[in-house]
């Protein structure tokens, strides 16, 4: 392994996703190597240079760092659903192995007769012990949120959570406030100017960390023990690599009283590790590695970012954010 982190023989990845997913059908990132393993640096396209510091703060700290002390060796999972049609969710479901659901709804405008069928179908192939919770990613305005998340319910016979109905934190309290369905704050964390500082206890009930887009594992930690709340783990659809290290954040909270968001494997075609220790779920939960898996050269093979315009356009990204991460805040 290297003394430091390699940024110069960085490799970068693209797996095609079996279905789109926040807009996107390929995932691609970087992977960089350092003294104490492997790191990923995979933020969205979308995201601006400033919002990627912590991205790569997190492939950093996992390259050259152990990670936090566990007090746990497996994670409970839930199987995430796409916006997909009823029969491909209760097919997703059923062949998960979970007994908790994400369901993505609200994915285009009038979305909700198919989010109540997408619910209903979902709740069908769990049973009636399964977990049921939603996704809207922030884009109801009140009233929508209060009444879809009535129907939603009750077509889920229950929801578990709701996460993310609106944008602001004064959204998130007003509509729970008016449901009985509790309510988990995604993006109104990970998205804040100073997620070690964001008021969120009176907008929610639960609060979604996720070590990746955080910074790592301890800054997520940190946020976690200021958000004050009961905490999901969930991933920012890395590969095997990065998702390594939101399981060491997921094994290092004091308390985890629901299944964390990390089984998100299953939404790629493919891995850049081996078979044998790709980090897949088995019987709903995934157990916690030592250190990263280090990329498989053949897996490598099969997924490589070929573009060499598009390599480019990660390298300098790269770059960018690696000088505003030295000049730090301004
Ligand atoms: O929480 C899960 O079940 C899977 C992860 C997941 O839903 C997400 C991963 C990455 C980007 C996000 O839009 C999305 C989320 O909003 O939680
Ligand atoms: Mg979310």
């Amino acid at each position: 392994m290297p003394a430091e982190v390699d940024f110069s023989s960085a490799l970068v990845y693209a797996i095609p996703l079996r279905t789109r997913f926040r807009g996107i059908t390929v995932r691609e990132g970087m992977l960089i190597e350092g003294p104490a393993g492997w790191g990923e640096f995979c933020p969205f396209a979308d995201y601006d240079d400033a919002e990627s510091v912590f991205w790569l703060l997190a492939a950093v700290e996992q390259a050259t760092r152990p990670p936090p002390p566990p007090v746990r060796d497996r994670i409970p999972v839930n199987c995430t659903v796409p916006a997909v049609g009823p029969e491909r969710a209760h097919e997703i479901v059923a062949a998960s192995g979970c007994t908790t659901a994400k369901v993505k709804v609200a994915d285009h405008p009038d979305a909700l007769a198919e989010d109540l069928a997408r619910v209903e179908a979902v709740r069908a192939a769990l049973g009636p012990p399964g977990r049921v919770r939603v996704d809207a990613n922030a884009v109801w305005d009140v009233d929508t949120a209060v009444r879809s998340l009535r129907l939603l319910d009750r077509a889920a016979g229950g929801l578990e959570y709701a996460e993310q109905p609106c944008r602001t934190l004064d959204e998130l309290a007003a509509v729970r406030r008016a449901v009985d369905v509790p309510i988990a704050a995604d993006e109104s964390i990970r998205r804040a100017d100073d997620p070690l500082r964001v008021a969120v206890a009176g907008a929610a009930d639960i609060a979604v960390v996720k070590g990746t887009p955080l910074g790592g594992a301890r800054r997520a930690l940190r946020v976690a023990e200021a958000a004050g709340l009961p905490c999901v783990v969930s991933s920012a659809l890395e590969t095997s690599v990065g998702l390594a290290g939101q399981l060491a954040l997921a094994a290092a909270l004091p308390e985890l009283p629901y299944a964390c968001g990390l089984g998100t494997l299953s939404l790629f075609t493919g891995d850049v590790v081996g078979d044998g220790v790709s980090l897949r779920p088995v019987g709903g939960s995934l157990s916690v590695p030592a250190a990263p898996p280090p990329p498989d050269p053949e897996r490598l093979a099969e997924f490589r970012l070929t573009d060499p315009e598009r390599e480019q356009w990660w390298r300098d990204r790269l770059a960018r954010v690696r000088a505003l991460a030295h000049a730090g805040p301004s």
